[in-house]
């Protein structure tokens, strides 16, 4: 009906429509004195605006504050015009920040993030800003929700289900054998073919391999389009969380549409078909991993959720898209930064072959073994450090201390990894020659030599927890984090022991992150990269052991 609005009158408008009458109370609260002395503004500011500026219209300005904020302080003012948020830096002030959520709350951003990028609303959105208990076991001491009220933190509980070792177990198997499925079933031949882009090669390959893994394959059986669709909403992500109006991109708000009613008719089918409860295996193909079938017991018992099917779709669309967006998009940086140079490539195809053998027509992968090598582990952080950004947003409850100065209550503090990630004193090499910018990907930053075996490096993780951080700290530390390693490590070592993949774009065409996804998880690339790929050996031959790797 409306066309995205990019016409710069429109725009001014509606920025002057929201800086004016905050300019004024600025200027009115300019006249009081304050007793607290505040933080330094992060650079980049400019009158009345502030940096609503990098915030809303350039992410690139934006990443470049954030990686030059260490070098101010470790806390700084990004300033709005109605409001500001606290810069945190330095590993120091983060982990604490991090780690004590009773002062800095976690739950006022998710309410605001499910709101503005999955749309739910209503009574469902009310049972959880009701709920001020927090979601450890012990409620926070200030709550008075009762315990089966406490729907933060029984969803928290029933959602994160999937990292009991045994439902991980399940996950990983089936993301495995659909992957090996892929590998033997595709029509890639032995003479070479030239599909347009790797990343939507690897996108598409790991969507479905991933989602029918976690949800079973009925999801996408029943709406095969949201194949297309999740990207086309995930590509959006940033416009959606910003709260804008709907008639500003029409299009954003139709994708997530479609997405929310693929998970309708999902859940219509599985509520029909699916088992019991007090038979819930680990994986069954109807719901996928029981964690899905317990989450949707708790909207059953929860009111406000109860008879809410789109917020129940709302919700699920949440998961899957917490599920695919980061760790594929890291999958894909994984396997393009190593073919990228054919040493690293080398050294990493050889470490795969230390933990592969053939057995019978199909390659083995000791994947126990595979998520200890040493190069790959270092390729997969490197690979994180450089293409994960997070802006972890927390809402303080109470007032504190923070780097020598008073946070009030309700202010929001903001954690970038990026700080850290691209703060060059913290990733000087230890040979002094041997200069890698943090601004360069480079494969071996996470490997360590000792004198005693210089020849056979061990990954390195002394003080990893201070400086790498793209699966955030403390409580809500990602709970995906050890299915998203093995998801990259799988991915690299299976595509790479069975199809030869060269690029075949010009030299110096490099993909850089699109920095449009900045700060809300693994950018993706910014153009396509064109390649080629065969099938290294006919099907149903191999035959001895991993020689032939
Ligand atoms: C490269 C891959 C990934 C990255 C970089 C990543 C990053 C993060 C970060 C930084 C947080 C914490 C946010 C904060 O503290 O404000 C988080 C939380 C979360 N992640 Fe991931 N994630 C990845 C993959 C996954 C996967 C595969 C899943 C699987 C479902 C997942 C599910 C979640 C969930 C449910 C939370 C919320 C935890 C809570 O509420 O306590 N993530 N993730």
């Amino acid at each position: 009906m409306f066309g995205s609005i990019t016409y710069p009158r429109q725009w001014t408008l509606l920025i002057l429509h929201l800086a004016i009458p905050s300019a004024l109370f600025r200027f009115l609260a300019s006249l009081f004195p304050k007793s607290e002395k505040s933080p330094i503004a992060a650079p980049g500011a400019v009158p009345i605006f502030g940096h609503l500026d990098a915030l809303i219209f350039s992410p690139t300005k934006l990443a470049s504050i954030f990686a030059a904020s260490p070098k101010h302080g470790n806390v700084l003012r990004l300033k709005l015009p109605f409001t500001e948020l606290w810069i945190v830096n330095q590993a120091s002030q983060i982990l604490p920040t991090l780690s004590t959520p009773k002062i800095y709350d976690f739950e006022p951003m998710k309410s605001m993030a499910l709101r503005n990028i999955v749309g739910l609303s209503g009574a469902a959105l009310t049972a959880i800003d009701e709920d001020n208990s927090g979601v450890s076991t012990k409620p926070l001491p200030d709550s008075n929700i009762h315990p089966d009220n406490r729907f933060n933190y029984l969803e928290r509980k029933m959602t994160q289900d999937f990292t009991r070792p045994s439902s991980h177990a399940a996950l990983v198997q089936k993301f495995s054998q659909n992957l090996h499925q892929w590998v033997e079933e595709c029509n890639i031949g032995e003479e070479w073919v030239t599909p347009p882009d790797l990343h939507i090669f690897v996108r598409d390959i790991l969507f479905k391999a991933t989602t029918d893994a976690f949800f079973g394959p009925h999801l996408l059986r029943l709406s095969p389009d949201l194949v297309e669709d999740i990207w086309k909403f995930d590509q959006d992500v940033p416009f959606l969380a910003k709260g804008l109006p709907a008639f500003l991109k029409p299009k954003a708000y139709r994708a997530r549409a479609r997405c929310i009613e693929a998970f309708r008719k999902w859940r219509s089918f599985a509520l029909k078909n699916g088992p019991q409860s007090d038979t819930l295996p680990e994986w069954n193909d109807i719901f996928g991993l029981k964690c899905m079938k317990l989450r949707n017991e708790l909207f059953e018992k929860t009111r406000g959720w109860k008879y809410d099917e789109g917020a129940c779709a709302a919700s699920d669309l949440a998961v899957l898209f917490g599920l695919t967006s980061n760790a594929i998009r890291a999958s894909f940086w994984f396997l393009l930064e190593t073919l990228q140079s054919n040493e690293l490539f080398d050294d990493a195809s050889k470490e795969v072959t230390s933990v592969a053998t053939s057995s019978g027509s199909s390659l083995h992968i000791d994947e126990r073994n595979l998520l200890r090598l040493p190069l790959l582990q270092s390729i997969y952080a490197e690979t994180l450090r450089k293409y994960v950004s997070v802006m972890m947003v927390r809402k303080t409850r109470q007032a504190s201390r923070l780097g020598g100065y008073t946070v009030p209550i309700g202010k929001k503090v903001v954690i970038c990894n990026y700080s850290e990630h691209m703060n060059e004193a913290l990733w000087q090499p230890e040979t002094g020659n041997d200069l890698h910018p943090v601004g360069q990907f480079w494969g071996r930053r996470f490997l360590s030599y000792s004198k005693d075996a210089p020849n056979t490096p061990t990954f390195a993780t002394e003080n990893l927890g201070r400086k790498w951080m793209p699966f955030g700290v403390g409580e809500r530390m990602c709970p995906g984090r050890h299915f998203t390693k093995h998801q990259m490590l799988l991915t690299f070592a299976l595509l790479s022991s069975n199809f030869d993949i060269e690029l075949t774009v010009s030299t110096g065409n490099k993909a850089e992150p699109d920095m449009t996804h900045f700060g809300y998880g693994t950018m993706g690339p910014d153009r396509p990269m064109p390649f080629r790929i065969r099938r290294k050996f006919a099907r149903q031959t191999h035959k001895d052991s991993a020689a032939w790797l």
